[in-house]
This record gives structure tokens, sequence and C-alpha cells, in this order.
């Protein structure tokens, strides 16, 4: 049986007239940490959206374990253990933050729940501190862990973090590639989109470069780390 999770091929994908993605092929394995960087705009989250139903591409198709799944609908491909932490936050500002937690808790696709609530209070000490609050009452820090822990208590098989640390304190920062390494070693795929291009590629497996809507590069993070020329033609500021 194959391990990928999945896969992409052929992407083309357009807002209105505006022709952003130009054949993108992607794919993520069971277990296995994906970088995906390129600079602002390139369309690292169009290719998420595509992925997820949440555009619909116009070309090309989209298959998780092997099911063609191309244009969604959203939930289903989510059922399928793949939990997305979009740009910015998405939680119940209403709601405290055990209760952010609590409504998000369900079994993995193969019935796995190791991410409980406590586990969750564990590896965000910060959160346990705040359980009671309300979801709109915490730090941005605050609440970008909060959307992490709703998506691990949904028992994913992958994690798609997109722009996870950005706009965040530095000590957060370092919490949350802290928390994101925990992750990874937890043996839930991830698909991590961050500026942070050294942390990325000493995080993952694999990396992958877009710009302007295709894939220039995809192979082993090591190979980015070691090619400052590539960091500087397609990543550096
Ligand atoms: N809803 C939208 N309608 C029209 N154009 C959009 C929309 N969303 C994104 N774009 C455009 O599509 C291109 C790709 O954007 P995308 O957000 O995928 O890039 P990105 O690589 O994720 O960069 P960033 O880090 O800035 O989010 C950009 O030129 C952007 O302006």
């Amino acid at each position: 049986m194959s391990n990928v999770l999945l896969e992409a091929r052929e992407l083309h994908t357009y807002y209105g007239s505006s022709h952003i993605l130009h054949g993108v092929d992607f794919c993520i394995h069971k277990g296995e940490t994906l970088g995906l960087m390129g600079r602002n705009g390139m369309g690292k989250t169009t290719l998420i959206r595509s992925m997820l139903g949440l555009v619909k591409p116009r070309h090309g198709t989209v298959s998780v374990r092997g099911d063609v799944m191309t244009g969604g609908p959203t939930h289903r491909i989510a059922r399928q253990g793949i939990a997305y932490v979009p740009e910015g936050r998405g939680i119940f500002p209403n709601l405290s933050v055990r209760e952010n937690l609590q409504m998000a808790a369900r079994a993995g696709v193969d019935g796995q729940r190791d991410w409980t609530f406590e586990r969750v209070m564990q590896t965000f000490p910060r959160l346990a501190e705040r359980i009671n609050n309300g979801g709109g009452q915490l730090s941005g820090g605050e609440q970008q862990m909060l959307t992490i822990g709703r998506a691990l208590m949904t028992n994913p098989d992958l994690l798609i973090l997109d722009e996870a640390t950005e706009g965040l304190a530095p000590l957060i920062v370092r919490e949350i590639w802290r928390v994101i390494r925990e992750i990874r070693d937890s043996g839930i795929a991830t698909v991590i989109v961050d500026k942070n291009h050294a942390a990325v590629t000493s995080i993952t497996d694999r990396s992958m470069i877009v710009v302007k809507g295709q894939v220039v590069f995809d192979g082993a993070s090591t190979e980015v780390r070691n090619n400052p020329e590539l960091i500087q033609k397609h990543l550096g500021v």
C-alpha cells in the first residue's frame, strides 16, 4: 500500500483571470516533514487552498490517500486526517480555551486518540494557565497555540501550518518551533510554510521552493541549507 497522504498533479489555479498556479506537482508521505518556501505572493497559500478544496483548481488533480478529491469538499478532506492551521487564526473568541479544544476533539482516521485534551495541555503550558479564559482574551501567540492545539485534537495524520510564527514575539516563536518539533517527533506528517528558511530546513526532511506558481526546487532540506546561492536567488530578502 502506498503511504502517500496528499498528492497534487499539474495544478493550475486562477483567481478570476489571474493565473496563480502553473502546473504544480506536490506530494507528502506518512510521517514526512516538508517545508514549503518561496517569497511573498509566490503561491504557497494558494497551493494549500487548492489542495484542501478551498479554491477549485481549473486543471489538475488532488488526491488524498489515493482517492481523487479535486476541489473538495473541504470537510471530507479534513475527515481524511488532514488538519490545516491557516495564516491568521481560527478560534472561537467567545468560547473558553477548554471549550475551543474540546469541541475540536475526535479520533483520527485509524481510530487513534493520541492527542487528548491532557496532552495538549502538557504541550502548551501557557494554554493550561488560561484554560477558562475566552479565546478572544488571549495574546496573538496564545491564540496561535490554541489554533494548533485545536488541530491536534482532531488527531490528524497531516498538519499543515501556514505562517504559524508570523508576527509573534521571539519567545513565543521559539516555543512554537519547539511544539512543531514535538508534533513531528510524534509521527504526524507536517507541511510548514514559514519565512525563516533556516528554521524550516533544519526541522524538515524535504523542501519545496515555489516561484511564481511553479515548483523550482523539490529535494532534501539539507540540499537547500548547503546551497547559499539557491537561498539567495529564491528566498533571500
Ligand atoms: N483571494 C484572492 N483573490 C485574488 N488574488 C489573490 C487572492 N489570494 C491571493 N491572491 C494573489 O495570488 C498570488 C499568490 O498568493 P499566495 O497567498 O498564494 O502567496 P504566498 O506564496 O502564500 O505568499 P504570502 O506569504 O504573501 O501569503 C498573489 O499574487 C496574491 O496577490
